[in-house]
């Protein structure tokens, strides 16, 4: 369906007003709940830290894919871009690339800066893509950049010529498509998600009906709400770093992912790894369709903390 509404100048030269977001202790945790810490272990040493701890809640430790949390608000920032009209019934989460500069204080106040860093026609659809760097608001330090891709179905053939319009303002190759090796997996971890995944997890801010409601789903194309691409990811990079990096979150220096198709609360999560230098290849499929959801990278390193 062409949308001549859809305006790509403007879209691209947008100036985002900046944001803030202010978590505490409290939303660590229920961010760790969401993506599954604990969740077949309530003692789990690798896992109990970031959620708990045991001289009071000050020291408790920031899962990385946090970082997706900062930009909860996006969605509705997207839906408002001018230049941009598309419904946000047929909206999905495409990718996400996430590069960590510090390690995450327990409590904070951040400053976020978006900038539009992707617009591509696919024809059937549109693909967006937007970048913020979260700043923390007392030190002023660079804490992560997040890359959000969103898949518009419905909103694309706006190309006035060919090939069609696509514009990035990153280098391509910090984004590759990830090719699975045929080799065994080096590690693998399975997680069951539950029933009410979405219901947890969209309590860390992402509220879209589409995990919640039905009738929304339906619309959208699916039998029944469906999980968060962020909250399958948090599920693959937690089960990355309990595996290869013994639990320690700092061990994570970027982060991408594609969705590759989604997932439905209550499926059984397999996370395949394999070890390239200091990336780690992953895929994760549904036990219960076979089929592979997401798949991307972990790179790994040392993060240091002047904060
Ligand atoms: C807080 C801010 C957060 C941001 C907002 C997020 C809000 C959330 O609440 C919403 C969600 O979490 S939705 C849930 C998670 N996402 C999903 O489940 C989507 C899963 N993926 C799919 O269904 C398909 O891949 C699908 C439908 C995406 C694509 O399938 P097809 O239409 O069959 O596409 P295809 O014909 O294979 O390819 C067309 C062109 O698009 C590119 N492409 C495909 N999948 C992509 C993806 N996942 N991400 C980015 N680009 C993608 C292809 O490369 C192709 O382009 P080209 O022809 O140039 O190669």
């Amino acid at each position: 369906m062409a949308h001549k509404s859809i305006d790509p100048q403007q879209i691209i030269s947008y100036q985002f007003p900046l944001t803030t977001f202010t978590y505490t202790e409290r939303d660590v945790a229920l961010y760790a709940l969401g993506v599954g810490a604990c969740g077949s272990d309530a003692v789990d040493e690798k896992e109990l830290k970031y959620v708990y701890h045991k001289d009071g809640q000050g020291f408790i430790k920031v899962l990385p894919t946090f970082a997706a949390l900062f930009i909860t608000g996006a969605t509705d920032s997207f839906a408002k871009l001018p230049g941009l009209q598309f419904d946000p019934n047929l909206l999905l989460h495409g990718q996400q690339y996430i590069e960590m500069h510090k390690p995450f204080p327990s409590s904070a106040c951040i400053e976020n800066r978006m900038e539009v860093a992707g617009l591509h026609d696919k024809g059937k659809a549109t693909i967006l893509e937007v970048e913020t760097k979260s700043y923390e608001k007392k030190s002023g330090e660079l804490l992560c950049m997040n890359r959000t891709t969103v898949y518009l179905r419905g909103a694309g053939g706006f190309s006035k010529s060919s090939p069609p319009y696509s514009y990035r303002k990153y280098p391509a190759n910090q984004v590759l498509t990830v090719k699975i090796p045929s080799s065994q997996p080096f590690a693998v971890q399975e997680d069951c998600t539950h029933q009410s995944q979405a219901l947890l997890y969209r309590l860390s801010g992402d509220y879209n009906p589409l995990h919640s409601d039905p009738t929304v789903a339906g619309v959208a194309g699916f039998s029944r709400p469906i999980l968060h691409g962020l909250c399958t990811l948090g599920f693959a990079v937690r089960a990355i770093i309990k595996r290869l990096c013994n639990g320690e979150p700092t061990m994570v220096k970027s982060i991408f992912g594609r969705f590759l198709l989604h997932v439905y609360p209550g499926e059984t999560l397999i996370t395949e790894m394999w070890l390239e230098g200091s990336r780690v290849l992953f895929q994760t499929k549904v036990r219960e369709r076979n089929k592979a959801v997401l798949s991307g990278y972990v790179v790994l390193g040392q993060l240091t903390s002047s904060l």
